[in-house]
């Protein structure tokens, strides 16, 4: 990677050329660190399905090349004059954002992920006009206001996944007033969100029913996450018996799924938190949501504010993720199996010892 001090600031990351989404190497050059920048030598990087629809450009606003990833671990290489938060060997984090407005209500609110002028951490555009690229690379710089610290006591790659997974379930439960115990929440999905949304729920001292769209996770998600009960979508008995039980369901299906199996679950008051990143319209008759005072709402990450919070509360809990950990020589096989199901839970690209 550019080291500390040296003028070199061209590393090589791997990149998505088309909407074939194939990761090959890519040569750029990193900006300098500027006043407010942090150098970051990248560990490890979590492979979201949010990279998929990226790189294979499933909302048709993809650029590249597209250097994905942004559930980022890394070590402080380098900092800026202005940099307080940070020091060189620090262990830290980067998320989905990495720059915003600082001055529209959601800026000063600290809910920055909602800024309208918001910086994704790759398939953007910077403030000094480059585009910027992800974590599947040696080293990103990036403004302090986005970096969080790692609490010691989280192993980097275990943390890696929190950035975003992690983050995203937090979110929602603490923003819309569901941290409290005793509630009865729904997984959708048991993925890398849902398997994070099973854990820190569980963490909260909720009662958790995964929905699943097959029976094949049901063992692990009672034994190794923890769930209380499991459901199999397409059983109609099951889903039946579970009618009017949830205070709140978080669904991280990432493809187009309708919604009228899911809203009867919802007790009164019951809220159907939107997850997935899906490009067709949704669909579900109104009665669903008007007959049980219900919510269909949706929830974009979390602040910086929530993602360090979101680590300090996992440190205390204990909660890790579920990885499988990959070279970045393998990166195109994982990101496949993602694709097809195949992961428990989060495939984490070990980038300081990939060859890149
Ligand atoms: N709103 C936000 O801020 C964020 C959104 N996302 C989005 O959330 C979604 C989930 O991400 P992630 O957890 O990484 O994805 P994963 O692929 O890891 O998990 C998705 C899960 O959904 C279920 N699933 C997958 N395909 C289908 C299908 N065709 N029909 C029904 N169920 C299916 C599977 O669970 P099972 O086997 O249990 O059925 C699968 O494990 C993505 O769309 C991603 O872009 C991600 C992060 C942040
Ligand atoms: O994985 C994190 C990003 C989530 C995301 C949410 C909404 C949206 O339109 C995206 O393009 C990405
Ligand atoms: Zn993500
Ligand atoms: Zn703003």
């Amino acid at each position: 990677m550019a080291s500390a001090g040296s003028n070199n600031r061209v590393i090589t990351g791997w990149a998505a050329r088309d909407a074939s989404g194939v990761l090959t190497p890519y040569t750029y050059t990193l900006r300098e660190t500027g006043p407010e920048d942090v150098l970051i030598k990248v560990l490890y990087c979590g492979i979201c399905h949010t990279d998929i629809h990226q790189a294979k450009n499933h909302l048709g606003m993809s650029n590249y090349p597209m250097v994905p990833g942004h559930e980022v671990a890394g070590e402080v290489a380098e900092v800026g004059s202005k940099v307080s938060k940070f020091r060189v060997g620090d262990t830290v984090g980067v998320g989905v954002v990495v720059g915003c407005c600082r001055a529209c209500g959601p800026c000063k609110a600290n809910i920055e992920q909602y800024c309208n002028k918001r910086i994704w951490s790759y398939n953007d555009v910077y403030t000094d006009g480059k585009p910027t690229q992800g974590g599947f690379a040696p080293a990103m710089v990036v403004d302090q206001k986005f970096v969080v610290k790692i609490p010691d006591g989280l192993a980097p790659e275990q943390a890696a996944p929190l950035l975003c997974a992690g983050l995203t379930v937090y979110s929602p439960l603490k923003s819309f007033g569901l941290m409290k115990e005793g509630l009865k929440g729904g997984i959708l999905g048991l993925g890398g969100v849902g398997h994070m949304g099973v854990k820190i729920a569980k963490a909260m001292g909720h009662h958790i029913t995964v929905i699943s769209s097959s029976d094949k996770k049901r063992e692990e998600a009672m034994e190794h996450l923890g769930a209380d009960a499991y459901l199999v979508s397409s059983d109609a008995d099951q889903m039946a018996a579970a009618v009017d039980t949830l205070d709140y369901i978080i669904d991280t299906i990432p493809v187009f799924h309708p919604l009228e199996p899911y809203l009867p679950l919802l007790k009164v008051d019951g809220k159907l938190i939107m997850m997935g990143v899906i490009n067709q319209p949704m669909q579900f008759v109104t009665p669903m949501i008007m007959l049980g005072r219900k919510s269909i709402i949706g929830t974009f990450i979390g602040s910086m504010e929530e993602a360090q919070e979101m680590l300090e509360f996992c440190k205390e809990k204990g909660l890790t993720s579920m990885i499988e950990m990959v070279k970045m020589e393998s990166v195109n096989q994982a990101i496949e199996r993602l694709e097809r199901n195949d992961v428990r839970y989060r495939f984490v690209v070990d980038v300081a010892r990939s060859k890149l």
